[in-house]
């Protein structure tokens, strides 16, 4: 499984130190929070945070876009280094357009569903993307408890991919730990975000290898 430490947690008057740490520690994904206060009520960092750590790190890129009508974004994500943009389908009117730009700009797509966003409003798209994000949290902000009635959701989208023969990777998001990781795997999920479980205790060394090690305990 994939771990991809959201730097929502990490901290921001070290921001480079903690994403060399995670890199250290054995993750290859970094997960960048993009809200807007729109789409979420939180507001984070934009592009320009993507483009300073660049340079820093050779972590993939998965910039997670909070926000309202992400195709405004798409260019600027993809000059700043960005390797993979996710957008919400609740957040734009144009879903199969933005996924279309963001491939022709080089990079991944991934389509994100909110909890309350079932697998059915999103099918048209799913041929079409690299990457799906079930998001196992109402968006907005980091520490909350894994929702148990998403699960069903990745069972779902896994289900989909093998019925139609897709390639998308299932992303989680939203109160990982060494528990809930074992449930999303066993449910399908390929990639596992966590925020609060690997910056706010220990170290993020120890933290990425207990959820590695978790993870390992589910076969797929
Ligand atoms: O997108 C989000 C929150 O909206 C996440 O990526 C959070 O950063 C996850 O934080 P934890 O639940 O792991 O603390
Ligand atoms: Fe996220």
């Amino acid at each position: 499984m994939i771990i991809a430490p959201s730097i929502l947690s990490a901290d921001f008057a070290n921001l480079a130190a903690d994403v060399k740490a995670v890199e250290e520690a054995g993750a290859k994904y970094l997960h960048i929070d993009i809200m807007d206060g729109h789409f979420v009520d939180n507001l984070t960092f934009g592009p320009n945070v993507v483009k300073a750590l660049r340079p820093l790190s050779n972590l993939f890129f998965d910039c997670h876009l909070m926000v309202e009508n992400p195709e405004k974004y798409l260019q600027d994500f993809a000059a700043a280094g960005a390797d993979l943009v996710g957008v919400h389908i609740e957040a734009t009117k144009h879903a199969h357009r933005v996924i279309s730009k963001i491939h022709q700009l080089g990079m991944k797509s991934e389509i994100v569903l909110n909890p309350g966003t079932s697998i059915e409003f999103a099918k048209e798209v799913l041929p079409l993307v690299d990457s799906v994000l079930i998001m196992t949290v109402d968006p907005g902000f980091g520490g909350q408890a894994f929702l148990e009635e998403t699960v069903s959701k990745i069972a779902e989208a896994e289900k989909y991919r093998k019925e139609h023969n897709l390639n998308y990777q299932i992303e989680v998001d939203g109160g990982i730990n060494d528990q809930t990781i074992k449930t999303a795997k066993a449910a399908g999920a390929t990639i596992a975000v966590a925020g609060s479980y690997v910056f706010s205790q220990n170290t993020p060394e120890e933290q990425i290898k207990k959820l590695i090690e978790a993870s390992k305990q589910v076969e797929k």
